[in-house]
């Protein structure tokens, strides 16, 4: 029956089908009642959206550079992204694919796309969330480890094999007295734990010299593109490998020619990606050692002299001289015994008396659903509480990890509970917050501020593409989010900045468009630990926003003007292709 009419029959023979059929017409008044209901209940939702405001206050120039960016999402998911498009990946997989495509699976054609230009250059605000070890390029750092004087490799046994190579950790460290050339840490006849000069261990690499050393060590800090895609495996599965990465890493980043080094490189990449200001954590578990030291030492006040003189020297040259700055959000591995913790929480408030500016809260790391839940730390986080009052620095507030897990009222699940009641200003992906209903509207009412780091969770195998990330549902239910990068060095985007993170979103997710990328953006100024303020002062200064009369107020409007600027950038830069030419 079904076919016969549906190809060559004209409109109007279709309308005249219809009409005999007694089908009403789109233009009848009761469908159009029906309609304006389905518009009155999207506005209805639309309401509760945490970037509403920012929607509505939209310059002109603004929501014409938004209607731009959104014509240029929409011809580009046209056009990159399905075969018919000659050039297109899809066309090379002979699939379809959809723009929210695993994350390592379309990077390159993200680099490509013209949305990537117009996100690279967009006011990214604040980072909020970022692991420091995590925010070196791989490539770069062992170049540098390969050209510091003094460098060392060793391992806990031969790295004869590639099953070798898997199972130990190379680790690095600056020796006084130079290796005797003829050891090999890739011969079998290795001994466990004997230093070999990096550059000769890169020089006889056996599978491709120094370029194949690289790759080695690349692949062994990072989850490799392979890894990320193996979702069947698990969470679990890809922490082991990941927990991994920052034990090598650790031993390269923390030498203290390497670190400055780093360090001006990561601002550098951070003001070059729109980023003005970044709240770092760095895990207070590794050994740092002072330039020419083979002896670690003791404490961790060099590593904050060694911050607090590079973060200076950025500031005061001509790339640096518009960054806002850096503060550190000390962080412990949540694993840890009471003993280990409340040594860290001491060397913490120790820090926090001699650099008062750069500590700006507390917070454990390492994979959540493997270490301790909150609650059970809720006897030393009192603890901490205390110890900060009596010893004169204040308040040290809390910026916790929570809910970074697939489980629902598991214990990791339930550490958002936790983290709301202890008082955390924001949290730290959050990812399982969009099941508790009643956590959220806290979240929202309390104003905290969820950091949101969607690839990471892809690579981590919380989701397996943005599309299907829980961002949206947070955004619906009015909770401020921020957009993050976590890991990048570690994690596939590869470089400081935040770029990879706010295509994701920006492609990935229909209802955001470029004004909703900007509200998260704004949302990163408003949220950022700038300076130390008691819970009061806080959160009134949150409330009150760019209406503020402090450093954030300032910095909010600052973030504005950079706004519009960029907005008038896309309408004169993209502008003409305005004519919906979507062969363009
Ligand atoms: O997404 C994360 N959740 C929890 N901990 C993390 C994440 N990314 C990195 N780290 C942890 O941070 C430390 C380095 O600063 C490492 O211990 C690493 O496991």
């Amino acid at each position: 029956m079904a076919n016969h009419m549906s190809q060559d029959s004209s409109l109007e023979e279709d309308e005249q089908w219809a009409r005999d059929e007694g089908i009403p017409s789109l233009s009848d008044p009761f469908i159009q009642k029906y309609f304006q209901g389905v518009d009155t209940l999207i506005d209805q939702e639309n309401k509760h959206r945490s970037d509403k405001d920012f929607r509505e206050l939209l310059s002109p120039m603004a929501q014409e550079a938004c209607a731009i960016v959104n014509q240029i999402r929409f011809a580009e998911q046209q056009t990159l992204w399905t075969t018919s498009f000659e050039d297109s990946l899809a066309h090379e997989t002979r699939q379809d694919l959809y723009p929210g495509m695993m994350f390592t699976l379309a990077k390159e054609r993200i680099e490509s796309s013209k949305l990537w230009q117009i996100v690279r250059k967009m006011p990214k605000g604040t980072l909020l969330h970022c692991h420091l070890e995590a925010m070196v390029d791989l490539e770069w750092v062992f170049n540098e480890a390969l050209k510091t004087p003094g460098m060392h490799i060793s391992a806990a046994g031969s790295l004869y094999d590639q099953t070798s190579r898997d199972a130990l950790l190379p680790v690095f460290q600056y020796r006084k007295t130079p290796a005797a050339a003829e050891i090999s840490i890739w011969s079998e006849s290795y001994k466990p734990n004997t230093w070999v000069s990096v550059a000769d261990a890169a020089a006889s690499f056996p599978d491709g010299g120094k370029l194949g050393f690289l790759a080695y060590l690349m692949a062994r800090c990072s989850i490799t593109p392979a890894e990320s895609l193996r979702h069947h495996y698990g969470p679990n599965d890809i922490w082991d490998k990941f927990t991994k990465c920052f034990l090598v890493l650790d031993t390269v980043l923390y030498y203290e020619p390497i670190l400055r080094a780093f360090l001006q490189r990561m601002f550098t990449q951070l003001v070059d990606d729109g980023v003005r200001y970044v709240d770092i954590r760095a895990a207070f578990a590794f050994n740092y050692y002072k330039e020419g030291s083979q002896l670690p030492e003791d404490g961790y006040s060099e590593v904050f002299r060694v911050l607090n003189e590079e973060l200076e020297k950025f500031q005061s040259s001509p790339t640096g001289k518009d960054f806002w700055g850096a503060r550190m959000i000390w962080t412990t591995i949540r694993s840890f015994s009471d003993r280990d913790i409340i040594a860290s929480m001491k060397e913490c408030i120790a820090i926090k008396e001699v650099y008062p500016h750069l500590i700006a809260g507390f917070d454990l790391v390492g994979h959540e659903d493997g270490g301790r839940s909150l609650s059970s730390l809720v006897p030393v986080l009192f603890w901490f509480r205390k110890a900060c009052a009596q010893s004169g620095v204040g308040n040290i507030p809390f910026f916790f990890h929570a809910g970074e897990t697939l489980g629902t009222g598991s214990d990791t699940d339930l550490n958002l509970f936790d983290a709301v009641l202890l008082g955390t200003r924001r949290i730290g992906h959050g990812f399982s917050l969009y099941k508790h209903p009643l956590l959220m509207n806290m979240v929202r009412d309390k104003r905290l501020c969820v950091e949101c780091c969607p690839i990471s969770n892809e690579v981590l195998r919380l989701t397996h593409s943005i599309s299907s990330h829980p961002l949206p549902a947070l955004l619906a239910q009015g909770v401020p989010v921020a957009l993050c990068n976590d890991d990048p060095g570690i994690l596939g985007q590869g470089r400081a900045g935040m770029s990879h993170d706010f295509w994701q979103a920006l492609q990935g997710i229909e209802s955001l468009g470029l004004e909703g990328l900007g509200s998260l953006a704004e949302n990163s100024v408003r949220w950022a630990a700038f300076e130390d303020q008691d819970t009061k002062e806080w959160t009134e200064d949150i409330k009150n926003g760019a209406y503020g009369t402090r450093l954030r107020a300032q910095r909010m409007k600052e973030w504005k003007k950079d706004w519009e600027r960029f907005c008038q950038w896309v309408v004169m830069e993209f502008g003409v292709d305005m004519d919906g030419d979507l062969e363009e």
